[in-house]
């Protein structure tokens, strides 16, 4: 092992150590490495305090520990060696039955939470059998503690699903001595629809069974494997056989055999009860799961839709599906896949399973268009099937069963609405929705949420994003609105299969002349802002950037968040912009120049290109000026040009260039924000020097009078010409209300370097910034959590 991924190792457990979740159970002695055994000693820090602090020495390893890829920790936390032969699969298993917290090349953390556990037996998972894998996998022998735990979140959790069948509520569950507890709560037992004789008699019936649905795009029995693929599911049943790893997602035919004895049993309730019923099981700890048997609603008429037969979806995007689709019905809940990986996709190709009336709802009308084309592109929905509603259009689709494509803001809003919008509102909220399509879910707060939950009546909602992170305390949330996480994949695995772009991140620090930094030191924040994004040295190094990779042949996207900057870096350098006020035509006029006209190589665009723009032909990325500290807004920024066309091109690389002005708090917030893509894997550089941009022709505020003139018109702005609201901001208001502060970062390693391994030029120097993963943001327990809380 190298001695970064040494250091990182160390002070990973050192930033998680100190931010440990206060529910989880304490514990005694933390047993997690035997140093002697993975790591030469030498290389240890003598004053690290985990070290001085812990005794390993009674560490009891397996005698086979070599080839089992883990170590299980009493907090919860599990380190994985990614470079195991079967860290695949067992990175497959832990997705499901835990959060991912950092996944750098060799070592990966993750961390058992009561949500990711109730996430996991919600896709089927058995407490028993989440032990045993455990187990099976783990260096060391999984404590008692840790078995407790598990055992106590999934005591009762996705015990009992609320289906809706032939338009009838049903409670249902394959433990019935947990449906006969619930019936001794008076509300239940009241909102119980006494279709037999006994009150408290339930219903039998054989539990579904997988087999019977067909994901759309996935025929498995015309399936053909060629020989490598054939040798490659062998190796990988062999490695299964060996450590038990029920974590394939397929289940083999005679653990079909078994489901198809299994017997479920079930009680009807009132369909005006259901919010009621819903509540109390949560309340009583026996939260509900969603499910939909679609097959079986004859009441809401079919849509007649399908994949086109061209249409391909790839591995990653047909496990997210199975987990979805596991057992014959649709379960509601959120998918996490990176950007530009295809989530729309997976949407389509969920709405072409189920195949009911479908609602989409987005962040901007200009992913409705998106959207719209994507299911034209990908499916054989016909025109009058498919409709959008967005303050330009409001269309209904033809017959009865259809997809309208809209925005939150549309469905929420509460002011006063036009006659059409008001009509169609009404269309809505008429229909019974076989599928709710949630698109960027992080993004939204969960007052939207709540708001589009009550206004639309939907079967099945799934989430769809990139970065389920927020800077307040509102992913939590989610989890009770939408359904629990379903699949998240893995950042660089996708990267090393090609599905999405390699990217060398680098942080470029610019000098602030004395003029700036004078005014700088005395001003408020708004101005302070404003100048270290005006700083006419970060504006030479924007202009060195897009030359240099203008003559690379690349694609620029250059980013920023204050309208003020944006459009003086846009006019200054003669590039086109995008921002709030841009018309629809516009700007689709605007993004089809730069997609194919030779000459329009760079764009400007403010924070309303951070999500869902499709713009393969980007490969470089600069960004002058950002949101504070947002994690989420720097990875959706990144998802940008991870969908570079050229991404298989051999030996390709996009750009991702992050402008901080020296010695401001803009190189704070830089830092806080790359935490999670250093998360995923990414590593950023820091570029200190361009060489020969002083010699630059043309080079912008090169003399001392023009940059004299920047500053004063610097100084003149308004807050009027720097703002943009847009729905993007409004959640992380309230994170930097509280955060405007340094918050606490990780650990940083510098090493100096060459620029030729970044972008393969050989003018720039750099110091290689590396930092370990730092805190996550303490998190508010929703109530169900609560008493868990209460016991530790
Ligand atoms: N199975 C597939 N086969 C071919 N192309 C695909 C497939 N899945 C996705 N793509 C393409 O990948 C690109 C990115 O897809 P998409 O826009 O759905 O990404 P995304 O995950 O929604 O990203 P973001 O979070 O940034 O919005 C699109 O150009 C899409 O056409």
């Amino acid at each position: 092992m190298s001695e970064s991924n040494m250091q990182y190792g160390k002070r990973s457990r050192e930033a998680s150590f100190d931010d440990r979740d206060p529910y989880l159970p304490k514990k005694a002695k933390l047993e997690l490495v035997n140093t002697q055994d993975s790591y030469n000693d030498n290389n240890l820090d003598k004053t690290d305090s985990i070290y001085i602090k812990e005794n390993y020495t009674s560490l009891q390893l397996k005698p086979d520990h070599r080839s089992r890829p883990l170590w299980v920790c009493d907090d919860g936390r599990i380190i994985l060696e990614a470079f195991s032969p079967i860290a695949e699969q067992a990175q497959d298993f832990l997705v499901t039955i835990s959060e991912p917290v950092t996944r750098p090349a060799h070592i990966h953390e993750y961390k058992l939470t009561p949500y990711s556990l109730y996430a996991a037996v919600s896709v089927g998972l058995e407490t028993e059998n989440i032990i045993e894998v455990l187990n099976r996998l783990s260096k060391i022998p999984v404590s008692d503690t840790i078995k407790n735990f598990i055992r106590d979140c999934t005591l009762s959790y996705g015990k009992v699903k609320l289906v809706l069948k032939h338009n009838r509520y049903f409670v249902e569950s394959i433990y019935p001595d947990i449906l006969q507890k619930l019936l001794k709560d008076p509300i239940i037992l009241n909102a119980k629809i006494n279709s037999v004789t006994n009150k408290n008699e339930l219903m039998t019936e054989k539990a579904p069974n997988s087999k019977d649905i067909q994901i759309a795009g996935i025929d498995k029995k015309t399936e053909v494997k060629t020989e490598q693929e054939q040798e490659k599911i062998n190796e990988k049943k062999k490695e299964d056989d060996q450590f038990g790893a029920f974590i394939s997602i397929e289940k083999e035919d005679d653990e079909d055999e078994e489901l198809r004895d299994e017997v479920v049993h079930s009680f009807e309730i009132e369909p005006a009860c259901v919010e009621d019923v819903k509540k109390r099981c949560c309340d009583i700890d026996y939260p509900m799961l969603e499910e939909y048997d679609f097959k079986n609603d004859t009441i809401n008429t079919n849509l007649e839709i399908d994949l086109k037969p061209t249409t391909m979806i790839r591995p990653y995007q047909e496990k997210c599906l199975s987990k979805m689709f596991g057992n014959g019905r649709a379960r509601s809940g959120i998918i996490v896949l990176p950007c530009g990986a295809g989530k729309t996709l997976v949407g389509i190709t969920a709405a072409c399973t189920i195949k009911k009336s479908t609602l989409v709802l987005c962040t901007s009308a200009v992913s409705v268009e998106q959207w719209a084309r994507e299911f034209k592109q990908w499916s054989n929905i016909k025109d009058g099937q498919i409709a959008k509603f967005t303050s330009e259009t409001k269309e209904k689709f033809m017959g009865d069963a259809g997809i309208v494509i809209s925005t939150y803001t549309m469905v929420t809003h509460t002011g006063k609405r036009a006659y059409d919008t008001n009509k169609m509102m009404e269309f809505l909220q008429s229909k019974e929705w076989g599928f709710l399509l949630l698109d960027e879910v992080h993004v939204v707060p969960a007052n939207v949420f709540r708001k589009v939950l009550t206004t639309v009546a939907a079967h099945t909602k799934m989430g769809l994003t990139a970065t389920l992170v927020r800077e307040d305390d509102k992913i939590d949330d989610l989890n009770f609105l939408i359904g629990p996480k379903l699949y998240e994949a893995n950042w660089m695995d996708l990267a090393q299969k090609g599905h999405i772009a390699n990217v060398q991140c680098a942080e470029v620090w610019c000098d602030v002349t004395p003029e700036f930094y004078r005014e700088y030191l005395k001003r408020s924040s708004r101005i302070r802002r404003l100048l270290y994004a005006m700083n006419p040295i970060k504006f030479q190094v924007c202009q060195y950037l897009i030359n240099y990779h203008e003559s690379r042949g690349d694609k620029i996207i250059v980013f920023s968040d204050n309208v003020f900057a944006l459009k003086n870096y846009a006019l200054k350098l003669g590039k086109p912009y995008i921002f709030g006020p841009t018309s629809q035509t516009e700007r689709l006029r605007i993004l089809q120049q730069f997609q194919n006209n030779p000459n329009l190589n760079t764009l400007f665009l403010s924070k309303v290109g951070d999500t869902s723009l499709d713009l393969p032909e980007a490969t470089c990325l600069i960004q002058i000026s950002s949101h504070y500290g947002s994690r989420r807004q720097e990875a959706q920024r990144l998802g940008r040009i991870l969908r570079a066309k050229r991404r298989n091109d051999e030996g390709f690389n996009a750009f991702f260039y992050s402008l901080v002005s020296r010695d401001t708090e803009e190189m704070l917030y830089s830092t806080k924000r790359q935490q999670f893509l250093i998360d995923q894997g990414y590593s950023f550089k820091v570029i200190t020097h361009l060489e020969g941009i002083e010699k630059m022709k043309d080079l912008v505020f090169s003399t001392h009078e023009e940059q004299i003139e920047l500053l004063n018109s610097t100084l003149n702005a308004t807050e009027k010409d720097e703002e943009e609201s847009d729905l993007a901001q409004s959640d992380d208001v309230a994170f930097n209300n509280r955060n405007r502060g340094i918050s606490r970062y990780g650990f940083a390693t510098r090493r100096e370097t060459t620029l030729k391994s970044h972008s393969g030029g050989d003018d720039m120097a750099y110091i290689e910034y590396n930092r370990a993963a730092a805190a996550n943001i303490q998190k508010k327990r929703n109530p169900l959590f609560k008493k868990y809380k209460n016991r530790k």
